[in-house]
């Protein structure tokens, strides 16, 4: 045998039990704010238990946070740093400490590490998120047998490239990798009604199964350890995105990484849509108040203590999934109501003729993703909300934008994260997510102007990707398709895009008629 590497238990692909499990490490995780020291004993325990896990078969991913954190410890400086420069200059003189530290780890069980950094450009398009992923993939299967230890490359990332925050971070990685679970290790016990460390009435959640209900129910004023970034709010953000895409998602404190292997033992009860589960966990635990049941689930999970959320029941597609949650819009095509009903339905096959395309907002090459914004008139007289609040009321019933607000989250110069600003998008759409592909009132919209008692109203519905060019698609929006040939003398498809991917919201207040 050569290399510091010894031959580990390597988990094996015929395995049918075989899980895909990412563990996501916090900065609280990996160094005591009291001491402010690596927590050396921790992160041996997790390898010891990265190598049982292996060892049962299962593969094994690790997003660490930290190289902040540890270039603080190098560096001594004990106050978070502000300026942008300064944070991307520690990260770079932590991040390579902190994968020294787990390669001198991991060696003593013989697993091969690998360190991956991203930024949110190396999976902006369908070509480089399928890279990432087979990257990924190779990574964890034989004969590496690796343990890829994700972080986000914060020493280049600029602003808008930036995932921010390695919760996120972690939840594209769980999907980047079809993951079964995802662990969110940190310095509390789970999900609390409250801030743990300021509200002594919080309680832990148990099982959530819809985790915008659990983020009305709970605060989760973004406090935390004076190491970590995101706060609570980034991890239900992470736990939205990753049981999109069917991955149970754990919160679970970080203290003891060995009840990883008790949750991954005792496996994922079905939701409750199925029945069975339900009855068999109420059946298990003391009473909780009726309406909390209802909101979100069950009591406390002891042994160890955690909340897990349940994948859902109909996950997205890999595919549908990367598109809403992962690729980089590029632009917008801007549709009337028309054409988001025709979309909207199960037998349309997801698929965007240019009759119904008002506008194209933005610069893109084909197969580049883009946004998918119903442009619609709405009364001034009668209040209306803008269909992106959470459990809004279902009046107008059709399927819109749940997940919107997470990018609405900004980051600003100091790293610190807002929540989520879930406004209105009227005409005024300068609230959509900063993009080089903004999107303004088209020419139509602007010279038709507002009348008196109505006035444009802009959400976005999906994302897609572009069949054509935002060039073609200029030429083309509002005809038919029978006339793209004619216009622009080829017609490589009748539509815009196929296989559009829909946020899951609601658009509650009816449009006055155009
Ligand atoms: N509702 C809540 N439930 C649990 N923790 C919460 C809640 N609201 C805020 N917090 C804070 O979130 C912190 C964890 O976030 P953070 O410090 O960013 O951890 P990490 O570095 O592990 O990502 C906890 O220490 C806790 O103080
Ligand atoms: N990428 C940064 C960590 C960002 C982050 O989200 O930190 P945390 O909230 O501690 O998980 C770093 O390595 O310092």
């Amino acid at each position: 045998m050569t290399g510091a590497h010894a031959p580990a238990a390597g988990p094996s692909h015929t395995n049918p039990t075989s899980k895909t499990i990412v563990i996501k490490l916090g900065t609280s995780s990996i160094i005591s704010e009291s001491t402010q020291l690596p927590k050396i004993a921790i992160l041996s325990s997790l390898v010891e238990t990265c190598h049982k896990l292996r060892s049962l078969g299962h593969r094994v991913v690790i997003v660490c946070s930290g190289a902040i954190g540890m270039g603080r410890i190098r560096m001594s400086i004990t106050e978070r740093p502000k300026a942008l420069g300064e944070r991307q200059a520690l990260a770079a003189l932590g991040q390579l400490r902190l994968i020294a530290l787990w390669d001198s780890l991991f060696s003593t069980v013989g697993i091969p590490v690998a360190q991956v950094l991203l930024t949110r450009n190396d999976i902006a398009d369908r070509p480089r998120y399928n890279n990432a992923r087979t990257t990924l993939d190779t990574l964890i299967s034989p004969p590496f047998d690796a343990i890829p230890i994700v972080n986000e490359n914060d020493t280049v990332s600029v602003s808008e490239l930036r995932f921010g925050d390695n919760d996120t971070l972690s939840a594209i990685t769980a999907g980047l990798v079809d993951a079964d679970f995802l662990f969110l290790c940190t310095d509390v016990d789970g999900l609390y009604t409250g801030n743990p460390r300021s509200d002594p009435n919080a309680r832990r959640l148990g099982v959530v199964e819809d985790v915008a209900a659990a983020r009305k129910a709970v605060s989760v004023a973004t406090m935390g350890s004076s190491f970590g970034t995101g706060g609570m709010q980034t991890k239900l953000i992470a736990a939205e995105l990753a049981t999109a895409a069917g991955v149970a998602t754990v919160i679970i404190n970080g203290e003891h990484p060995e009840n990883i292997v008790k949750v991954v033992e005792r496996g994922i009860p079905p939701s409750s849509s199925t029945g069975a589960a339900k009855m068999d966990l109420a059946s298990s635990v003391s009473s909780l108040a009726e309406e909390k049941k209802a909101l979100i689930g069950y009591p406390p999970l002891e042994d160890p203590a955690h909340t897990l959320f349940l994948p859902t029941a109909n996950p997205l597609s890999s595919r549908k999934w990367s598109i809403l949650h992962a690729l980089h819009p590029a632009g917008a095509l801007i549709i009337d109501e028309g054409a988001f009903n025709r979309i909207a339905r199960a037998d349309s096959g997801g698929r965007l003729l240019p009759a119904g395309v008002v506008g194209v907002e933005g610069n893109w090459e084909r197969m580049q993703a883009i946004r998918l914004v119903v442009r619609r008139r709405i009364s001034k007289s009668v209040p209306h909300t803008s269909g992106l609040e959470e459990g809004a009321p279902l009046s107008g019933s059709i399927p819109i934008a749940r997940s919107l607000g997470q990018y609405l989250l900004r980051t600003d110069e100091a790293g610190t994260r807002t929540p989520p600003v879930i406004d209105s998008l009227r005409k005024d759409v300068s609230v959509l997510p900063p993009s080089p592909a903004r999107v303004e009132p088209t020419p139509e919209a602007a010279q038709a102007g507002e009348g008196e008692d109505w006035e444009w109203q802009l959400i976005e519905v999906g994302r897609a990707l572009a069949n054509y060019t935002s060039i073609e698609s200029e030429r083309i929006k509002g005809i038919k398709s029978s006339q793209i040939s004619a216009t622009l003398g080829y017609a490589d498809s009748d539509y815009l895009t196929d296989q559009v991917a829909l946020h899951t919201l609601v658009l509650p207040s009816p449009s006055v008629s155009d």
